[in-house]
């Protein structure tokens, strides 16, 4: 028997969302779904890349309303829970019930990781519901192991079931995913399970996902052929390969997974994400790679350059939620080269 045993979660219809600007269509959903449900995959996320609610002017609209995308999903699953993300403020309570009624059965509250307070009512109001609950410290490179554990000890303390190490810029580096992990295992002693996130910026997305599960990580996230925010994420189906490697049991149907990878999702994408100047940048200095869009955006109106934009956002630590400043950035590089 093996010594490890891991649920995987796939994000491609969530992360993913923001490397295809949010444009998936119902039919593409379903088949998706279908391919991760054939794969055995336990846990699949719909929603805005942004989560509930994030279609919007700020963070680029959706071509079709996440809870008709979240209840095709739901329809399609036979074995797989259907998972949502939210950003407390940005999603509310309404959207997280409506999606309850839709097929949601689990909710990933997403909070900088500073911030866990903001989640608590959300997590109460999703266990009143009956749902599998998850919260997601973001950008959690950016405070030690041991302020981590205690965010994370405010998240199980109301409610939430599994509170996950995301490195949402792909920043870490082995013993950065470890250390956190471990963190929290010694912090939550059970009282809720550790997961962790993985993006590829430094190429470190699978590799932090096996130092993760040693160092305790029962839930990992992925998403096929890496489609994701920024450099993308820990491939679904390279992670599930690679578990199989080292003995680390997750119920999964590797060769289902790599036929969704290659022959249901790769049509789809319109654009592959890739470890470029930008995007390599993120991972250097520690920026949320959902900004690498709206950086593109704004270097393209501002005549700069991506990558500098996010080294100067790296280097005044802007967090999620202020992809306003972006252009703020662009328009002091602009001035800067005159
Ligand atoms: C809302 C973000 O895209 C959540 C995430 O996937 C990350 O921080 O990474
Ligand atoms: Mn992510």
């Amino acid at each position: 028997m093996s010594q490890y045993k891991v649920r995987l979660t796939d994000t491609t219809l969530r992360d993913g969302s923001h490397a295809m600007r949010h444009r998936f269509t119902e039919d593409q959903v379903r088949k998706v779904v279908r391919a991760l449900d054939d794969a055995k995959v336990p846990v699949i996320e719909v929603t805005h890349g942004d989560g509930l609610a994030g279609s919007s002017f700020n963070y680029g609209f959706s071509a079709v309303d996440e809870m008709v995308l979240i209840q095709a999903a739901a329809e399609e699953a036979n074995q797989a829970k259907i998972a949502v993300l939210m950003l407390p403020g940005l999603g509310t309570i309404t959207e997280l019930k409506e999606a309850h009624l839709r097929g949601a059965k689990v909710v990933r509250v997403a909070t900088h990781c500073t911030e866990a307070d903001v989640s608590i009512e959300h997590f109460h109001a999703a266990r009143e519901l009956g749902m599998d609950t998850v919260g997601f410290l973001m950008l959690s490179h950016r405070i030690s192991p041991k302020e981590l554990a205690a965010q994370a000890r405010i998240m199980a303390d109301a409610g939430c079931q599994c509170v996950y190490v995301v490195d949402s810029a792909g920043h870490m580096i082995m013993e950065d995913a470890a250390d956190r992990v471990s963190a929290l295992v010694d912090e939550l002693q059970g009282d809720a399970e550790v997961g962790f996130h993985g993006h590829q910026n430094l190429s470190f997305g699978v590799t932090n996902s096996v130092y993760a599960v040693r160092a305790g990580a029962t839930r990992i996230d992925g998403t096929l052929r890496g489609l994701g925010a920024g450099a993308g994420n820990s491939p679904t189906e390279v992670l599930a390969a690679a578990f199989e490697r080292l003995d680390i049991e997750t119920g999964v149907d590797v060769n289902a997974l790599m036929y969704a990878a290659e022959e249901v999702l790769r049509p789809m994408i319109t654009r592959m994400p890739i470890m470029d100047r930008a995007s390599i940048m993120q991972g250097k200095v520690g920026v949320y790679n959902s900004f690498l869009l709206h950086a593109e955006r704004a270097a393209e109106r501002y005549g700069v350059a991506a990558h500098d934009i996010l080294a100067e956002v790296g280097r005044r630590g802007y967090v999620g939620g202020q992809e306003d400043m972006i252009i703020d950035v662009a328009v002091w590089l602009q001035s800067q080269a005159r």
